[in-house]
């Protein structure tokens, strides 16, 4: 985990000139990007954050530069996603399902799986800018690391309470396909990053996701079991991550999209 956030650091002390390299267009399917806000097109307030995102899985890009960079994320990313899968087989297990049910229905064999870091420095003027406003990821889960700052904050009951996520430890945050999958059972978090003014922060996040042709509805199964009616219409995995993009849920969730009229 350490080499990760040391990589991910190499990279966004590099000279403008070299990361602008790996700059490229805000579609869900690029190789890979970087930049230095949260939705180039829509952003209204200040950001102060870099950032970059490759895809892993299931092909396996990444930067080039700083040296080293591309070895240390294919392994972090290998081993992440491994974590990943016992988590998904934990959940399904959790929720009467076979191990596999998640798996299967969600073809995370083939799953679309992004590695992202988020760079805040210091910053003067903490109540007037953000890292990352509030927002709930996308795939089934995220994993998420981070050097010694704090700056995650959950939203709670109307609150935002900080979390600590300690050295060498993950913080699983809940995201958008699980939500639908499990007809809001597994609730997505509403999220966002806080900045200080004494040391800068890096976060690593391991978004696991459906594949990206899956459509995503709630699980007949729970359904049946639960006597509900879904919550949710279903969609294919690509589109939604566009809606997400589009800048469309800027600020709210994507899930909104995709409620039922009559559900609560
Ligand atoms: O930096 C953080 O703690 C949050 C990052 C995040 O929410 C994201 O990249 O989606
Ligand atoms: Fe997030």
């Amino acid at each position: 985990m350490k080499a990760m956030i040391d990589a991910c650091h190499g990279f966004f002390t590099l000279p403008d000139e070299e990361r602008e390299e790996f700059k490229s267009s805000n579609d869900v399917l690029e190789m890979f990007n970087c930049g230095t806000s949260y939705n180039l097109d829509l952003d209204k307030f200040l950001k102060w954050r870099d950032f970059f995102n490759a895809r892993v899985h299931p092909e396996f890009y990444a930067l080039s530069k700083p040296a080293g960079v591309s070895e240390v994320s294919l392994k972090f990313s290998r081993k992440t996603r491994q974590v990943a899968l016992e988590i998904t087989s934990a959940i399904a297990e959790s929720l009467g399902l076979d191990p596999s049910y998640i798996h299967h229905a969600m073809n995370t064999d083939r799953g679309f799986e992004i590695l992202a870091a988020n760079y805040n420095p210091p910053c003067p003027q903490t109540e007037s800018a953000i890292g990352l406003p509030r927002h709930t990821d996308s795939g089934l889960f995220t994993l998420l690391i981070q050097n010694e700052m704090n700056g995650l904050q959950v939203e709670h009951n109307g609150k935002w309470a900080t979390i600590d996520v300690p050295p060498n430890c993950f913080f699983v945050n809940l995201a958008d396909q699980m939500d639908i999958l499990t007809n809001g059972k597994y609730k997505s978090l509403i999220h966002r990053a806080t900045l200080n003014n004494k040391a800068t922060r890096i976060s690593v996040v391991f978004s696991h996701g459906p594949s990206a042709d899956t459509v995503i509805a709630p699980a007949p199964e729970l359904l049946e079991k639960h006597g509900q009616a879904p919550k949710y219409i279903g969609m294919n995995y690509i589109e939604y991550m566009k809606i997400q993009l589009s800048g469309k849920s800027y600020q709210k969730s994507t899930l909104d999209h995709m409620r039922y009229k009559h559900a609560g």
